[in-house]
């Protein structure tokens, strides 16, 4: 049964079950540059409440250190690196730790910095990415002549694609050109068809990977939500009890997925994607979601201020 939180007992009744509160970032936290409403005093009413905190996104266009930069911005002063998981630091370490790539090889990068901060971060080489010859397209671009479809550099040996807001065709010709050789690997930061701004859905890094996996003809490996590669990751460097620890998201098939195949429970708000028809659907199915509210604002608003 999904339960709705509205009213005071029922938030705190919520809070009593978790000591670990994993949270999405957007559409849960902010929209864009947007911060939601009441976001900074519940995260540091959890804190004072003794509760950890950990931020899980599959937004790969920052790092984790830009990250920090971005919570400091919102007033979020107490976030420290370790507390911050990004699936282009999903995506560096799998490289790093699964794949085992050697650093001698160099990665093809569509997407922007915080793939490139990353991968840098591990000891990485990367080409392509936010390189203004591939962003600065000019009128009379012709592929045939463009130096990175001319020269496909022997040294890479992996593409690892992400949201890159300035996306063009000159970019997704020149992975394709890396794409053709079978034995370069193809991975994706994440799945996410769309991402959510301020009062718009905007296409996201899915649908951009799509675009390049269409034309390759090659399905890449996703190292974001709802891989729980992630979630090992995040238990290994915090090793808590996923029974008492919840997944607060926006998406159902990225962050309450990531949840509940990781056995935490799920809290889905409705600042992001999903409309609460299809929440409400999904009760009795097996993606149906522990809880739901309207906004994570509303558990320091009914039991901090006791909104009514
Ligand atoms: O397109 C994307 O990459 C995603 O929509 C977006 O960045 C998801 O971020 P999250 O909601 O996981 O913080
Ligand atoms: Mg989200």
């Amino acid at each position: 049964m999904t339960v709705k939180i509205e009213t005071k007992q029922q938030a705190e009744d919520f809070l009593a079950q978790y000591d670990y509160f994993l949270f999405d970032c957007d559409g849960v936290l902010w929209l864009g540059d947007h911060l939601l409403p009441k976001v900074t005093e519940t995260l540091n009413f959890l804190k004072a409440s003794g509760k950890k905190l950990i931020f899980v996104t599959n937004n790969s266009t920052k790092s984790r250190e830009a990250y920090l930069k971005k919570f400091a911005k919102f007033g979020l002063t107490n976030v420290s690196k370790n507390e911050i998981f990004g699936s282009a630091y999903a995506s560096a370490i799998y490289i790093k730790k699964i794949l085992k790539l050697s650093t001698n090889k160099k990665i093809f990068v569509v997407g922007e910095h915080g793939i490139e901060q990353e991968l840098h971060e591990l000891g990485y080489s990367t080409i392509g990415g936010t390189d203004p010859e591939l962003t600065n397209m000019p009128a009379d671009f012709n592929a045939l002549e463009a130096p990175f479809i001319k020269n496909v550099d022997p040294a890479v040996s992996l593409v690892l694609a992400g949201l890159d807001t300035r996306i063009n065709y000159y970019k997704l010709a020149a992975a394709l050109q890396y794409l053709h050789d079978p034995a370069v690997t193809f991975l994706a930061t994440n799945i996410d068809s769309t991402f959510p701004n301020k009062g718009k859905v905007l296409p996201g890094a899915g649908s951009i990977i799509q675009s390049i996996a269409y034309a390759s003809g090659r399905t890449p490996r996703s190292c974001g939500k709802p891989n729980q590669e992630m979630m090992e990751a995040i238990k290994a460097e915090h090793g808590f009890d996923p029974a008492r620890a919840v997944m607060v998201g926006d998406r159902l098939n990225t962050d309450m997925k990531f949840g509940r195949d990781g056995g935490l429970g799920t809290l889905l708000v409705l600042t992001g994607i999903e409309p609460e028809a299809r929440v409400v659907d999904l009760q009795g199915t097996e993606e149906e979601v522990k809880y739901y509210a309207s906004k994570l604002g509303d558990l320091y608003e009914l039991v901090v201020e006791n909104r009514e």
